[in-house]
């Protein structure tokens, strides 16, 4: 099992409890994602009864181990193997998940010739849909606006496309009638402290989350970071095959630069020489597919993010994985729970989990006030930008 030693102590979230939010996840949204990826695609009968089966494991059954899978054996498969689902951490049931759905759906098959659905991406036509779509649209005809104002005001504005592009997470809305909520809020704002970091910095690590109208601003901030000055270079972590819905991966980077320049627009064109030259480098590193917190990352991984001026981490999930998926008293500082962490580290991320931490204690206390313990954490109308510099 991995060793957290040095992680401070608060308890590990799990879905054992009917009434909390990790129980919906597993008990309501792993099902309608399965019925949602078994109706985009003509899966043949064999994926049907794959499906069916993960389907009745994941909501009555236990894990059980990944034969051959050498990379889910030291994340600690074999040791929960035999449990339920609801009853291990919340972070680990959910990656299993997914590593699960892959699975029944051919993606890792192993044969060329019996495996024709290998590397075949289940979410594919929903993130196609999401960059075809008006939305997607519009913002790029809001470059032209944005490119009209003072640097300093279009350097915040992409800052926040960025952070809020993360609201447009397709498992997140599998459970959200209003996913374009109006309310929106910043419940902690170190981007003074970001701008610092990213001020005549070398390299900015950038680890992706979602693809899609998430990835586009995460690709047009970088852009501006680059053509303005402000780091020589940026690393772009994606992740290595299909995971938690719409994560990024390198064919979903491809089809965003692609989008900004089929839409015939300088960036496109900027963001594909910055690859061809090295000055945007991509990673897909497997435990970015992993189950368990930042604090447990191997060795190589560690040194490519102390090797950076700033590691920028987007989204939930990577908030989740770098302060540890525990019960935090939210005023727990963001400093104390990612100590660990190799260097200078920002969270652009809105509020999907319980898990939070580095609020000022006004600011608990007016959001529990508004909305109880539990609302704010996950309605995706709130956010934050955290730093340890
Ligand atoms: O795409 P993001 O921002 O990482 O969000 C993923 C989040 O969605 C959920 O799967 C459900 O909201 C969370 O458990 C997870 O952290």
């Amino acid at each position: 099992m991995p060793d957290t030693a040095d992680v401070p102590e608060a308890p590990v979230i799990t879905s054992s409890d009917p009434e909390s939010f990790p129980h919906s996840v597993l008990a309501e949204r792993h099902p309608a994602l399965i019925r949602r990826v078994r109706d985009a695609f003509p899966y043949g009968p064999a994926q049907h009864r794959a499906l069916d089966a993960l389907l009745k494991s994941a909501t009555e059954g236990v894990i059980e181990a990944l034969d051959g899978d050498a990379w889910w054996e030291a994340w600690g498969v074999d040791e929960y193997a035999g449990r339920t689902w609801f009853e291990v951490p919340f972070l680990w049931s959910e990656s299993y998940f997914y590593r699960r759905l892959l699975h029944a759906v051919g993606h890792f098959g192993s044969r060329p010739w019996s495996a024709p659905w290998q590397g075949v991406d289940p979410f594919r036509p929903f993130k196609l849909a999401e960059l075809a779509g008006p939305e997607a649209r519009e913002e790029i005809s809001a470059l032209d606006r944005l490119a009209a104002l003072p640097l300093e005001e279009q350097r915040t504005a992409l800052l926040h496309g960025s952070l809020w592009g993360n609201r447009a997470d397709l498992g997140f809305r599998i459970q959200k009638d209003d996913d374009e909520a109006s309310a929106a809020e910043l419940v902690a704002d170190d981007s003074d402290a970001l701008w610092q970091l990213l001020t005549g910095a070398g390299t900015l690590v950038l680890v992706a989350d979602n693809a899609g109208r998430e990835l586009v601003p995460d690709l047009l901030l970088v852009d501006h970071l680059l053509s303005h000055g402000h780091i020589e270079r940026a690393v772009l972590h994606v992740k290595p095959y299909p995971y938690y819905v719409s994560d990024a991966t390198t064919a979903d980077v491809v089809d965003a630069v692609r989008h900004l320049t089929d839409a015939g627009t300088d960036h496109g064109r900027r963001l594909w020489s910055a690859m061809a030259d090295g000055r945007i480098d991509l990673r897909a590193h497997p435990f970015s597919c992993g189950p368990l917190p930042y604090a447990d990352m191997p060795d190589d991984l560690r040194a490519e993010f102390a090797a950076a001026d700033v590691t920028v981490l987007k989204g939930d999930l990577n908030y989740r994985r770098l302060v540890g998926d525990r019960m935090w008293p939210p005023t727990t500082p963001f400093a104390d729970v990612t100590a660990y962490f190799p260097g200078p580290v920002a969270a652009l991320r809105t509020l999907k989990s319980d898990v939070i931490t580095g609020l000022a204690p006004e600011t608990e206390a007016r959001l529990v006030a508004a909305e109880g313990q539990w609302r704010w954490r996950t309605s995706g109308t709130h956010a934050l930008i955290q730093v340890r510099s």
